[in-house]
């Protein structure tokens, strides 16, 4: 293996955020190892987009810092991509065009590769808006695959999509993943696609890391009782009532989204 090849180790050391009087992050301490799949959960607005944020040098840290293999992290890494809920794709770019921004030399056979991964070599010469949602979602992926990162971060990538699509696209980001041996640091709403997908699943409470909990489940994962049992683990730990909520918090059998 090339000196840059593999997944990327990453340390958040005692990282803390405000937006002016407002604390968002509170002595985050996080260790993830090279080639590692960590999922962050946690109710909406306690900080995941904003450590993930933090974490591909979109944004600063108040105090503490990010050191991705032993470099603090300062501005947007060249061996980071990240994929947010919205595809971002450039609408006057044909899909090919839009995956070659990711490549770093900008050569044309590794934006195909990448499109050819994600299922997509022949909607190379279609525009982003003939496509559907998940479609566009992939091409998004294949962008972000193009530039052969070391550390993935996707912020709910796969929100936006329909049930089915969604398990399809997991299944594609576990394969790709194994395959490549990036490390990935997945936020979501979704306890299931976080138990199905993480060797570690991270829970961000009262701006701390509230719950770090490793899947032992073998890939790829049935959906049995091992699998319910961390669901459960997770979400009992999300639906304790928060001290100012006014309101009972109902849980059903199958509500796994936050
Ligand atoms: N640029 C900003 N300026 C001011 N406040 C911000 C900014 N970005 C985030 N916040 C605040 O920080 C808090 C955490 O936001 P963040 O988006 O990180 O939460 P989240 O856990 O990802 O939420 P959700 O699950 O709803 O997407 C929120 O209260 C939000 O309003």
């Amino acid at each position: 293996m090339g000196i840059n090849s593999g997944g990327a180790q990453l340390h958040v050391r005692h990282v803390n955020k405000e937006f002016g009087s407002t604390q968002v992050l509170s002595g985050i301490d996080l260790k993830i190892k090279q080639g590692e799949f960590v999922a962050i959960v946690g109710r909406s607005g306690c900080g995941k987009s904003t450590l993930l944020r933090l974490i591909a040098g979109l944004d600063e840290a108040s105090s503490g810092a990010i050191i991705l293999d032993a470099q603090a992290v300062n501005g947007v890494h060249a061996d980071t991509r990240v994929l947010f809920q919205e595809h971002r794709l450039l609408p006057w770019k044909k899909n090919i065009d839009n995956v070659r921004i990711g490549v770093k030399s900008g050569d044309k056979a590794i934006a195909e590769r990448a499109l050819g991964q994600v299922g997509l070599a022949h909607k190379a010469n279609d525009w982003p808006a003939v496509l559907s949602g998940g479609q566009r979602q992939r091409v998004a992926l294949a962008r972000a695959l193009a530039g052969n990162p070391r550390l993935l971060l996707l912020d709910e990538p796969l929100g936006a999509l329909d049930a089915l699509t969604r398990i399809e696209m997991q299944q594609l980001i576990e394969r790709l993943w194994l395959e490549k041996q990036f490390t990935v640091l997945l936020v979501t709403h979704d306890v299931s696609e976080a138990v199905a997908l993480a060797d570690r699943v991270i829970l961000i409470e009262n701006g701390k890391v509230g719950l770090d909990l490793k899947i032992a489940l073998a890939r790829p994962r049935e959906r049995d009782s091992g699998f319910a049992h961390y669901e459960k683990t997770i979400l009992d730990r999300l639906l304790v009532k928060q001290p100012h909520e006014q309101f009972a918090f109902a849980a059903t059998a199958d509500a796994f989204s936050i």
